[in-house]
């Protein structure tokens, strides 16, 4: 064969390729059935403690996610008379060796026999994989609440709660590793993650052309790689770079969820509306935990200090603590806004898709025809 020949084969093939790795929903066009097949293969520990168990059950738990607001739902619940939070346990992910007896006398003594639905948060019992499992068989009628936002300001939001961690002398370590990791400063952050949205991406050019570029059987390959625990979810090896973006692949740690509870004991929030409009998200979810709605537009009032809604208790204005609205005022360089807008673009539809809503934070760019 003549060199010109070999030439335009060369050129025809990677022409195939190139249509192929067109990482957007556009070319996911018969996933969308999947659903029902991938989600009725319910999976179900045989055990079942509730019958055994005696102490403080918590009504619902609010498993996530980190920055996506889940301090100011917690606050703005715990105002209402039936309620009663007991703050975060992290006891399902980090503490379950200690066993029922021990949640039993943390949420028995942080309740202090409270006659009100109690319940906890823990922002990282979303990502973490046995705990839907867990908390199945802990009590499978628990209400699950999964608080969800823009994942671009989730990013941004992560970095400056790790730049502002106030570490005791044995985490000052870890939080310098972490920095070390991230960048000294803003702009190294941002030079550093745009590097890692590069990294990913050509992975997963890769990963979804194997897939004939059908974005719902690359997500199912990613549930996968999360269920064996490997890149691009936590190792040993992973950088925080990685997981800070990888924990927003909401439809991959909400899969395991959905696989365990029934569908009306879970609810998924928009908690990017909790700083302009917190009553509306908080009417769901009066109605899905089937309390009187006394959280109204009534019980909030703006603060023109914070730049956020705050509880309006009686004409004092009560606020979440500075530790909460830092990212007010900061954001990423045009250039990285967009690219990391692209990035989590296809998982946002993805999870839409899954929880069959739409999020306020979505742009019309999503509504693509699948
Ligand atoms: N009404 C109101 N008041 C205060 N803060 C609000 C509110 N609504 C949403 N937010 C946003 O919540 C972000 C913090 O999220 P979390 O509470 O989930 O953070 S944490 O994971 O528990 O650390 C926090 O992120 P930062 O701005 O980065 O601090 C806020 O933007």
């Amino acid at each position: 064969m003549e060199l010109n020949t070999y030439l335009v084969i060369v050129i025809l093939i990677l022409l195939a390729f190139s249509t192929l790795i067109n990482y957007d929903l556009a070319t996911a066009d018969e996933g969308f059935s999947t659903f029902p097949e991938f989600l009725t293969s319910y999976f179900r520990p045989n055990k079942v403690h509730k019958e055994h168990y005696n102490g403080t059950l918590p009504g619902f738990i609010i498993t996530g996610v980190m920055k996506c607001g889940t301090g100011a739902v917690s606050k703005f619940l715990s105002q209402h008379s039936g309620i009663y939070d007991i703050g975060e346990t992290y006891f399902f992910n980090r503490y379950y060796e200690k066993g029922y007896s021990y949640y039993d006398a943390l949420l028995t003594r942080r309740s202090s026999g409270k006659r009100k639905i109690v319940f906890e948060k823990t922002p990282t019992y979303y990502k973490t994989l046995p705990t839907a499992e867990r908390i199945y068989a802990m009590n499978p009628e628990t209400k699950i609440i999964l608080i969800v936002c823009d994942n671009v300001q989730r990013t941004l939001s992560r970095y400056l709660h790790i730049l502002h961690l106030n570490p005791s002398a044995i985490q000052r370590q870890q939080k310098e590793e972490k920095i070390e990791d991230l960048g000294q400063d803003f702009d190294e952050f941002q030079t550093r993650l745009n590097m890692t949205v590069d990294e990913l991406n050509i992975e997963f050019e890769w990963m979804l052309a194997k897939r004939f570029g059908n974005f719902y059987r690359f997500v199912e390959d990613l549930y996968d790689l999360f269920n064996q625990r490997k890149h691009p979810f936590a190792t040993k090896e992973s950088n925080l770079k990685e997981l800070i973006l990888t924990d927003g692949f909401y439809s991959i740690y909400h899969m395991t969820y959905l696989k365990m509870f029934e569908p009306e004991r879970v609810l998924v929030v928009d908690g990017s509306t909790m700083k302009d409009s917190p009553w509306t998200e908080l009417y769901r979810i009066q109605k899905f935990l089937e309390v009187p709605v006394e959280l109204t537009k009534d019980s909030f009032k703006w603060s023109e200090e914070r730049g956020l809604y705050c509880l309006d208790k009686g004409g004092d204005v009560n606020c979440l603590g500075k530790g909460k609205g830092r990212s007010q005022g900061w954001q990423f360089e045009p250039y990285l806004q967009e690219k990391l807008a692209d990035f989590f673009r296809p998982f946002d539809s993805h999870f839409a898709d899954l929880v069959k809503r739409k999020f306020s934070w979505q742009s019309n760019k999503n509504d693509v025809d699948i």
